[in-house]
């Protein structure tokens, strides 16, 4: 039914928030399964999941692969964890597009100073808190959200530091009302998340499948790094691929490393979700089209 990624700084509230906002659904929809995805949830420490970029990373990973199993058409999921770098962010929209489900993303905007000091009244009395170290690197990497990009919205902020937040809070009210309330269509207030190409599953449990999908890709990206070098430049921005695939457009000079992270990215992507009703492909040139439509789409003119 619909996905919610939490998202602040260390120590900003979310849990709180995220308390609220399910207590206010579990009141508004009874019969609707809401469930809060978190660090303690899956019984993992603070200072154990942050303490350097590795674990960090497996972190993200673990929730993500538990959001990807919880996400369902029939229930409500928040995730309460920093949900701090855009590109997961990202990550979690893809999900939820996936499976063709409502989304939103809920900020708590505290100010770092408070944030800080909450930290440390933890730390006093002997709660679970960040060390201070990971605490001020955390704090300093935060990428806030932006409603403008599709992954961050719709955006519903609080200001923990300003207002208490509370279950009957407007915000609470409003977010409660997006995430229940019947799709209609005329007034399309509600956005309802369509699984595209890209977000839905090719089939990869065939070795041949999944060779045929690294090998195509890597051409595209060849043909696209080849063209490119060859001077083509923005008015010659139209890469064929040969009479019966879609042409690439690109809006702007694509490097290598991004073609190489948006290779990584779709196959992930290909390979991670259950199809649903699409053929999977069988062939170099299926893999190749649909790789080319997710290009045009995430960087066409
Ligand atoms: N409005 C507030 N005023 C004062 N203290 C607050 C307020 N909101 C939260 N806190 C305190 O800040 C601490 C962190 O709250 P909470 O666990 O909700 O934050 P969090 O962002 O989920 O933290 P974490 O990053 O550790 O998951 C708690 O000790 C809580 O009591």
């Amino acid at each position: 039914m619909a996905l919610v990624v939490m998202c602040g700084q260390p120590c900003s509230g979310k849990s709180e928030a995220a308390a609220c906002l399910a207590a206010a659904l579990r009141s508004s929809v009874p019969d609707v399964t809401v469930r809060v995805i978190d660090e303690s949830s899956l019984h993992l420490g603070r200072d154990e999941s942050y303490k350097d970029m590795v674990v960090e990373k497996n972190l993200r990973g673990v929730l993500r692969s538990e959001v990807d199993r919880s996400v369902s058409r029939d229930g409500i999921i928040i995730v309460d964890s920093l949900n701090n770098i855009k590109g997961y962010r990202y990550e979690l929209w893809c999900l939820a597009r996936a499976s063709g489900i409502r989304y939103c993303v809920f900020f708590c905007d505290t100010e770092v100073d408070h944030c800080r000091d909450w930290n440390v009244k933890r730390q006093e009395k002997g709660e679970p808190s960040y060390d201070s170290n990971i605490f001020e690197d955390l704090a300093r990497r935060f990428e806030r959200p932006d409603s403008r990009s599709r992954w961050d919205s719709p955006l519903f902020e609080l200001f923990p530091s300003r207002e208490e937040i509370v279950e009957s809070s407007p915000v609470i009210a409003e977010a409660v009302s997006y995430l229940t309330k019947k799709v209609d269509s005329k007034t399309r207030d509600v956005k309802v998340l369509q699984p595209t190409i890209a977000t839905q599953s090719v089939r990869t449990t065939e070795g041949n499948s999944l060779y045929e999908m690294d090998k195509a890709t890597q051409e595209v990206v060849s043909a696209i790094v080849e063209a490119q070098s060859g001077g083509l430049g923005l008015a010659m921005n139209k890469i064929s691929l040969g009479p019966d695939l879609p042409t690439i457009n690109l809006r702007r000079p694509v490097g290598l490393p991004e073609l190489r992270s948006l290779r990584r990215t779709f196959i992930k992507l290909a390979g991670q979700y259950s199809l649903s009703g699409r053929p999977p492909p069988t062939d170099a040139d299926s893999a190749k089209r649909m790789f080319v439509d997710y290009l045009n789409r995430e960087i066409g003119g």
